[in-house]
């Protein structure tokens, strides 16, 4: 039987079933060619799609329940939400409702709920609008809700909610000078710690200076670890789990003689391929970090594998993917990255501790409980001291707390936690 023809709007119903359905996440779907069929704006339009329907899921279920007397077929429900939330934010009424018709009218199983789609997403046009933005900001779903009410109290938690509504913009980091990259763009904000922030960029490799490798995309808050680290021209820098690469790059474009490892093959030729566009150079080695015998470095980065908690704004499908049984097994590898990664240390080397996480076990804890095992480690706050950095982000036991609350009026930035341990020189 012909596959139906691939669309904007079915694409992005196909991902929203795989992420409440299946418990996967958009970019290993995308990474697996999930939209490959689409053409390049299309795909764009797709994953929008897809993820303003997760920042709007509670607001869309609210104005639902109001039509729908039962919960339909999650394939369905995925329809209506996906309809709603166009519906809601300025979509056209006629196009959008005709084409989720026709989307589930093609259906083999659920062909016959045309006509409730219709009625459902008419009556949204009609009245939901209107209400829409009298609703609540939707909140974090429930298993990582308390937890983090638990480190950060119920207000900054509503804060960092309406910092994962708003979504995120994007952020370049500068391969050279970031104030000749805001001249060469036309536009765009330098952001205090150096990152140009761009609120409306479109096609990102249609931007000046992608061929020629003058910038790459990067959080603001992203960008801070190799700052922190401060490599040096010709300092020995190992990158520890590097893919897709955002550090390896700027530790390269430093100067720094890197070696970047990651376990992951295929995440590894994005390192690559971003080395190559940017005309920087680094040993890429793919393994396990747990395994690395090489070295000893002046300075080991090690942004660990974490529950990525600080990345909702830009990844809204995590929360529901997810439910936080994976946290357990994180925290553990992190606690054996951190002290396989000092062994890999020159004597007074300095490793550079970050996860984008928003959960102090994967953080603060990490650090205190690390320095218990390890109580010969200095934590240097002085590293810390960066443009931009406020004093009110270093934490008691001296690393930076970033959260998605931050800076609201420049438009937010991405959860870290960031620390420098340096051996002693005799060590
Ligand atoms: C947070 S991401 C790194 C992001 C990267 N530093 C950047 O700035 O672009 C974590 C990475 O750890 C890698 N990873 C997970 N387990 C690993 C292991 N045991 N050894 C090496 N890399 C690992 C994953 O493949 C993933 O690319």
């Amino acid at each position: 039987m012909s596959q139906p023809t691939p669309s904007a709007r079915r694409s992005a119903v196909h991902l929203l079933d795989q992420v409440m359905g299946e418990g996967r996440l958009m970019s290993d779907m995308i990474a697996s060619g999930a939209l490959d069929r689409l053409e390049p704006a299309d795909r764009a339009r797709a994953q929008r799609l897809a993820s303003d329907t997760l920042r709007g899921l509670e607001r869309a279920d609210r104005l639902l329940q109001r039509h729908l007397r039962k919960p339909p077929p999650l394939h369905v429900f995925n329809i209506l939400r996906l309809g709603a939330v166009e519906l809601c934010t300025g979509g056209d009424a006629h196009g959008v409702v005709n084409d989720l018709v026709g989307i589930v009218g093609s259906h083999k199983r659920y062909g016959n709920l045309k006509g409730l789609i219709n009625a459902v997403l008419r009556k949204i046009a009609d009245d939901g609008t209107k209400t829409w933005n009298d609703l609540r900001v939707p909140r974090l779903r429930r298993w990582l809700r308390e937890p983090l009410v638990a480190a950060w109290g119920a207000g900054p938690v509503g804060a960092m909610e309406r910092a994962h509504f708003a979504g995120a913009p994007l952020d370049l980091t500068a391969k050279g000078d970031a104030d000749e990259l805001l001249t060469m763009l036309g536009t765009g904000t330098l952001l205090p710690t150096g990152s140009v922030r761009l609120s409306d960029a479109g096609q990102v490799s249609a931007l000046p200076g992608f061929d020629d490798g003058a910038w790459w995309v990067q959080d603001a808050a992203a960008a801070i670890p190799a700052r922190v680290l401060a490599p040096q021209p010709g300092e020995t820098v190992l990158d520890l789990c590097a893919a897709p690469g955002g550090k390896t790059l700027q530790l390269a474009a430093a100067g720094a003689d890197v070696t970047a490892l990651d376990i992951s093959e295929k995440r590894m030729a994005r390192v690559r391929e971003n080395l190559e566009r940017c005309g920087l150079s680094a040993h890429c080695v793919i393994g396990d970090a747990l395994e690395h015998a090489g070295g000893p470095y002046d300075a080991v980065l090690l942004d660990a594998p974490c529950s990525a908690t600080g990345t909702i704004r830009r990844h809204p499908d995590l929360p529901f993917a997810k439910d936080g049984a994976e946290f357990a097994a994180l925290i553990g590898l992190q606690a054996a990255m951190i002290d396989h990664a000092l062994t890999l240390l020159k004597p007074g080397g300095r490793l550079v501790f970050c996860t984008c996480s928003l959960l102090p076990d994967e953080g603060e804890c990490q650090v205190e409980e690390a320095c218990e095992r390890h109580p010969e480690l200095i934590v240097e706050r002085g590293a810390l001291e960066l443009p931009g950095i406020e004093a009110a982000w270093i934490t008691e036991e001296g690393g930076l707390r970033l959260r998605p609350d931050y800076w609201p009026e420049l438009g937010g930035m991405d959860g870290f936690y960031i620390a420098s341990l340096r051996l002693p020189a005799g060590a």
